[in-house]
């Protein structure tokens, strides 16, 4: 393991930031700290950086315990959403600066940065001034800077929040890329579950300074292990006490189907390919839930608002109890 994060508590005043945080971070994945605002995932990667420390617990880099060492001994490389480069220097400076200060050889140097502006796309902008760049060509500016130096370990905190969606998108596949070329051992923050569900190897989900839970992008999919972590992932309804994605409850036009549940069509949206379809059920209760189905599908089985339907969960449904054990 590269990181290991032992019974971390942090407080802030009275209020309870961390609590009893246990995290692995395993040498040369891609880790995301995912969760909901405030939930705790920035003061994490603060105290495993060194600039904050924890009350309570320990901090493991590379086998060596850092709870104590500071942040320049550290060997971590970070980026921040709004990344701070010196505006007076050209982009190749800005990359060599971590370099200089090392007083590495001038040769070296140039060699070094020549390579990491190749990596990160950018070897034709090596002359421009920060502010001639688009905001995420200065994201990988700011990642070709935390690389120069060969931390052990990258901690990137939002580095693509504040751009748009697409630039955002576009830079998470190439962030994808990049990590396996280089192979160093990432740890990023992102509230956005699609993104750590496209980039990682491993995600944490931290929700209120608790860790809900640590698996691969699949695992975490396909075995939420609570209610939070399932509807953290994108869209869920409640059928029978439990939580289900919508895409993954059946509808049939006919009874017969053991254990299905009658009730009617009473709403329907289209959004893009798929269309939601709010259905009531025929119960003392007349719970309304939702379910997903291609616009293919609804026109084959002439899905419309006024008919009545029989649903039934997939045989491979994704499935916790609804206020489900943590
Ligand atoms: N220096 C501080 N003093 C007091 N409270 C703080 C401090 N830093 C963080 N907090 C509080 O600790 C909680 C966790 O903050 P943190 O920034 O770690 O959350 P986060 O999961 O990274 O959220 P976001 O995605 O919004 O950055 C928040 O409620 C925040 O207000």
């Amino acid at each position: 393991m590269s990181i290991e994060v032992k019974n971390i508590n942090k407080r802030f005043g009275n209020f309870v930031a961390l609590e009893n945080v246990n995290v692995s971070i395993p040498t040369g994945q891609l880790t995301a700290l995912l969760g909901p605002s405030g939930g705790g995932k920035t003061t994490l990667l603060r105290i495993i950086a060194g600039l904050d420390t924890a009350d309570e617990g320990s901090v493991e880099i590379e086998g060596v315990d850092a709870t104590k060492l500071p942040v320049q001994k550290r060997n971590v490389g970070f980026v921040f959403q709004h990344y701070a480069a010196f505006k007076h220097m050209s982009v190749a400076k800005n990359v060599a600066f971590g370099l200089e200060i090392r007083k590495q050889p001038k040769e070296e140097i140039r060699r070094r940065v020549d390579e990491l502006l190749e990596l990160v796309h950018l070897s034709q902008f090596a002359n421009r001034l920060p502010a001639q760049l688009s905001g995420g060509q200065r994201q990988r500016m700011a990642l070709a800077r935390a690389l120069a130096v060969e931390p052990t370990v990258l901690l990137l905190d939002e580095p693509f929040g504040a751009l748009d969606a697409k630039v955002r998108k576009e830079l998470r596949e190439w962030l994808r890329r990049l990590h396996d070329e280089v192979h160093v051992t990432t740890v990023f923050v992102t509230h956005d579950q699609e993104e750590a569900l496209e980039v990682s190897d491993e995600i944490v989900v931290i929700n209120e300074g608790r860790v809900e839970q640590v698996g691969s992008p699949d695992a975490l999919y396909d075995e939420p292990a609570n209610d939070f972590v399932m509807s953290f992932l994108g869209p869920t309804t409640v059928l029978d006490g439990k939580l289900y994605r919508p895409h993954d409850i059946e509808v049939f036009t006919h009874p017969g189907i053991e254990g299905s549940l009658p009730a009617r069509i009473v709403r329907e949206l289209r959004v893009g390919f798929e269309v939601r379809l709010t259905v009531e059920l025929l119960d003392a209760a007349h719970e309304e839930i939702v379910v997903t189905v291609t616009r293919a599908h609804q026109r084959s089985m002439g899905l419309r608002e006024g008919i009545d339907v029989w649903l039934s969960p997939t045989h491979a449904a994704a499935a916790v109890p609804v206020g489900g054990l943590n």
